[in-house]
């Protein structure tokens, strides 16, 4: 169903966070969620996730712009949205001499608790682990604590702040299809992620934050076909770009050399492919370290994250920088083990 279609369950208008000291961490932003759709954002690191999710869930009142969960105000009618939704932080801090039984029983007393604890904690993978305190668990188990209690009450929409960070493949995996099936069963849900791949397979629909505003957003094929498919590879030695076949009738729309790297990017990748490798065989040129892509999500994310290293300032690009080789690694790792 399209999202003109559904009931929006969040709705976001020119949305605006400003932090004491004057910093604008949330620069105008609007989208909507659907119900029963899962949507994701994401971003570099201090593009404005968590500020925007703070407000989603009514910590905080906007410095500007309107929020709408459930129809309904989430800062000033707390009270009408709070029973109905369920808010994953990213850093728990429970106390961490009681069990994992003890902290949904406690958490439950503090909510309108309708699902019973020890449901959630099979939901959750976590039955087995009941009787462990809390400082004794993993990074990866204190996460599927945090969603546990997130589910205890049973919410129609839920807020997951970058719910499988510290997880392992598998407990990504099993986190992933327990949201689908929340999602299936009409829960809202609307999660920030680090992991692209969390966001292609997870989403229906997603944006990609930068600096405070919306840099993209759609569906994860919408975003991935607003970038170019890219071919990078080495010439040998004594031959130069200009030695190529003209570029543009091959269907290259962009080309640029990153040291001994020549990068073209296309959006007919076969033809495009073809003829590159067509002009080598004919002749007899070797082209190293040739890596052919497909746009990809990453391929947008890491765009938004190397335009970003250009622009901010030296602490912010450095981290785009880390995210970017993150992300590259990422994709080592996916080629690796494809
Ligand atoms: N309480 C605060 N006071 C002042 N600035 C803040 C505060 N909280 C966050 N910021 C700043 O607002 C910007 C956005 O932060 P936010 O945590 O929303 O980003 P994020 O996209 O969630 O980042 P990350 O991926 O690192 O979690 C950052 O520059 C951050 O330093």
């Amino acid at each position: 169903m399209d999202i003109s279609e559904r009931e929006r369950v969040i709705e976001v208008t020119d949305l605006r966070r400003v932090y004491q000291g004057g910093y604008e961490a949330v620069r105008g932003i609007s989208f909507s969620v659907g119900r029963g759709e899962i949507f994701a954002l994401l971003g570099t690191n201090g593009a404005g996730k968590t500020s925007t999710v703070e407000l989603l869930e009514g910590m905080d009142r906007p410095a500007g712009g309107r929020v709408r969960v459930l129809g309904h105000d989430p800062y000033t009618e707390r009270a009408a949205v709070r029973p109905r939704t369920g808010v994953m932080l990213q850093e728990g801090g429970f106390p961490s001499e009681l069990t994992v039984a003890e902290t949904a029983r406690m958490w439950a007393g503090c909510t309108s608790g309708t699902r019973p604890e020890s449901e959630v904690l099979q939901l959750v993978g976590l039955r087995g682990r009941a009787d462990v305190k809390v400082k004794q668990l993993s990074g990866g188990e204190r996460r599927r604590l945090d969603l546990a209690l997130a589910l205890l009450g049973d919410p129609e929409v839920l807020f997951l702040d970058e719910p499988t960070t510290g997880l392992d493949a598998e407990g990504r995996r099993e986190t992933w299809d327990l949201v689908r099936a929340l999602r299936d069963r009409g829960t809202t849900v609307l999660l920030t992620t680090h992991y692209l791949e969390e966001a292609e397979d997870l989403a229906d629909r997603l944006a990609i934050l930068h600096d405070g505003r919306i840099a993209v957003s759609g569906t994860p094929a919408e975003v991935t076909a607003t970038r170019p498919s890219r071919i990078s590879f080495e010439l040998p030695a004594g031959l130069l770009p200009g030695d190529l076949p003209p570029l543009a009738p091959m269907g290259v729309v962009d080309h640029r050399t990153e040291g001994p790297l020549l990068r073209l990017h296309t959006r007919e990748l076969q033809r495009t492919a073809t003829a590159l490798l067509s002009w080598a065989a004919a002749e007899g040129v070797e082209l190293r370290r040739l890596d052919v892509r497909s746009a990809s999500l990453e391929e947008a994310f890491l765009d938004i994250a190397r335009e970003a290293g250009g622009r901010r300032d030296p602490a912010a690009a450095a981290a785009a920088d880390t995210d970017a080789r993150l992300g590259e690694d990422t994709a080592r790792e996916t080629e690796r083990t494809a």
